[in-house]
């Protein structure tokens, strides 16, 4: 139960000559909840993928406490204790629930993921186990752990996704776009389970998200970006009454913004 501080310090990634982040500096206080929103292609994605090593920065730092993970290869930013979850669903659909949720913990386990595929030693296997059945009630899985993941709603295959996420045992969670496709009902119920889980497990979280419901009532502070630039930060409260960001992004004043609007 350690949050960690993240200091995103004038971070930009360049693609062949298009900037997709420009000098982007914003702080994530340990134990916060903290959204980056914009319209799409505002480079939302590319700072996820450059805070977990997957896509090469340019230029400035990204420090998880003291420590520059800046240049580091995923592996070793997952080894820092950051855990993610992809805009787009990444499981094994002819996989159990449990077995997508066990690969989940390969970073945990004594030789990585080619163990855990061939052999895990009966007790160090029984362990992980519990601890996955724990994560699976959490998020409402128990019942479906020995369901094929391709044949999950899409409700369940998000809070997958999100439980996957948690098994690696982030103490930094990054979410892009938690509640996508959800019904609202179901958006309310995972925003509840993010703020649950950085309760529970003392995590700080970075979410990218288009829906503002789910935005304005879970998260501590937002950052909002607009052609790779930070173009406001604050509280909830403040960013949606930020000109700015209403012109650039919410619409125009008392309208209530769902998703990204388009430019
Ligand atoms: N791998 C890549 N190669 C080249 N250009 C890229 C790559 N990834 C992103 N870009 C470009 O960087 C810019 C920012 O894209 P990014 O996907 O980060 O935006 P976004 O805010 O996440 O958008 P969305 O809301 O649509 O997901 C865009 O112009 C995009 O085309």
């Amino acid at each position: 139960m350690n949050p960690p501080r993240l200091t995103v310090d004038a971070v930009s990634v360049a693609f062949s000559g298009l900037r997709a982040l420009d000098e982007v500096s914003f702080t994530v206080e340990p134990g916060t909840v903290h959204a980056v929103i914009g319209p799409n292609g505002a480079g939302k994605s590319s700072l996820l993928n450059a805070l977990c090593g997957i896509y090469p920065v340019t230029g400035g730092r990204i420090l998880l406490d003291e420590h520059e993970v800046t240049r580091q290869r995923p592996d070793r930013v997952a080894a820092l204790g950051v855990g993610r979850t992809f805009q787009n669903i990444v499981v094994s659909p002819r996989e159990s629930v449990l077995d997508n949720l066990m690969v989940g913990r390969h970073r945990l386990t004594r030789a990585g993921l080619v163990r855990t595929a061939l052999w895990l030693g009966r007790g160090e296997e029984r362990r992980h186990e519990a601890r996955v059945r724990e994560i699976a009630g959490f998020v409402g899985l128990s019942e479906r752990l020995d369901k094929t993941a391709g044949r999950l709603a899409y409700g369940d295959l998000k809070r997958l996704e999100f439980a996957r996420a948690l098994c690696l045992e982030p103490r930094l969670l990054i979410l892009d776009e938690p509640v996508a496709g959800l019904n609202t009902a179901e958006s309310r119920e995972l925003g509840r389970l993010v703020l649950a889980a950085r309760d529970a497990l003392g995590l700080t979280v970075v979410f990218v998200e288009h829906d503002m419901g789910v935005v304005m009532s879970i998260a501590d502070r937002i950052t909002v970006l607009d052609f790779g630039r930070v173009v406001a930060e604050g509280a909830p409260a403040e960013v949606r009454r930020n000109p700015t960001v209403i012109s650039a992004y919410l619409g125009a004043p008392g309208e209530d913004a769902q998703e990204g609007a388009p430019r």
